[in-house]
């Protein structure tokens, strides 16, 4: 799974993990999370989520990472919002009040660039990494978010029934990314309506991830 998989997804308009709502799941456990007033939160693989609008609606500050800038132009169109756009290193920076998204690799997104961030939100972002890539990317997460509180929203099913993505991710396998840097609470767990894909039953799980100790 390269990124051209991703950019041809949008290019088609084949977005089914694009939710027209805000989750279910944020709207109902975030406030677990206790993010600070005005807080900036950090939204690993955005796509174009409704999830942006109604945090910002809530006084948040949002940072985004996506691959495709078709899906941060429909964003800002959808959010009726005219942002500024300008070059930073192999990354392109789209912003407005409150809310600042850079457009490339994730891997290419540096702490320094990305800034502090007091939570990190990621809801169909690691479960649309292949399992060799995940482990990667939640090295890299920890290191550019300085280990912020996360709110993460991950599938559990059976994955010898369906390929990913979204990928299964069992709580084994959330323990070896996250086990050692993150207290993890399970807040939630909702069964799939009508199966994932419509094929497999599955559950969706909402974890709260705290920092065992702050690195510096
Ligand atoms: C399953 S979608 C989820 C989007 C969004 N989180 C949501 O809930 O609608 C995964 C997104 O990650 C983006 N993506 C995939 N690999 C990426 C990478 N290496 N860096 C940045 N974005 C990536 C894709 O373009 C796609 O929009």
């Amino acid at each position: 799974m390269d990124t051209e998989f991703w950019h041809h997804k949008w290019r088609e308009g084949d977005i089914a993990f694009h939710e027209g709502a805000p989750n279910a799941l944020l709207q109902a456990h975030f406030s677990r999370l206790d993010v600070p007033a005005g807080g900036r939160i950090f939204l690993p693989l955005c796509g174009k989520t409704r999830d942006i609008a109604w945090l910002l609606e809530r006084g948040y500050q949002v940072v985004g990472a996506e691959l495709s800038q078709l899906a941060i132009e429909q964003l800002f169109s959808e959010l009726g919002l005219a942002p500024r756009v300008e070059e930073t290193g192999s990354l392109i920076h789209y912003s407005a009040a409150g809310i600042d998204i850079f457009v490339g690799d994730i891997f290419d997104l540096q702490r320094d660039t990305l800034g502090p961030v007091q939570a990190v939100y990621d809801r169909a972002a690691m479960v649309a990494l292949p399992p060799d890539t995940r482990r990667r990317y939640s090295t890299h997460l920890v290191d550019i978010t300085s280990a912020a509180p996360q709110f993460l929203i991950t599938f559990n099913y059976d994955q010898s029934l369906i390929d990913g993505p979204p990928f299964s991710i069992p709580q084994e396998e959330l323990e070896r990314h996250y086990g050692a840097i993150y207290q993890m609470t399970e807040l939630a767990r909702e069964p799939v309506t009508g199966g994932l894909k419509g094929q497999v039953e599955a559950v969706e799980l909402a974890w709260q991830l705290i920092a065992r100790l702050h690195p510096e």
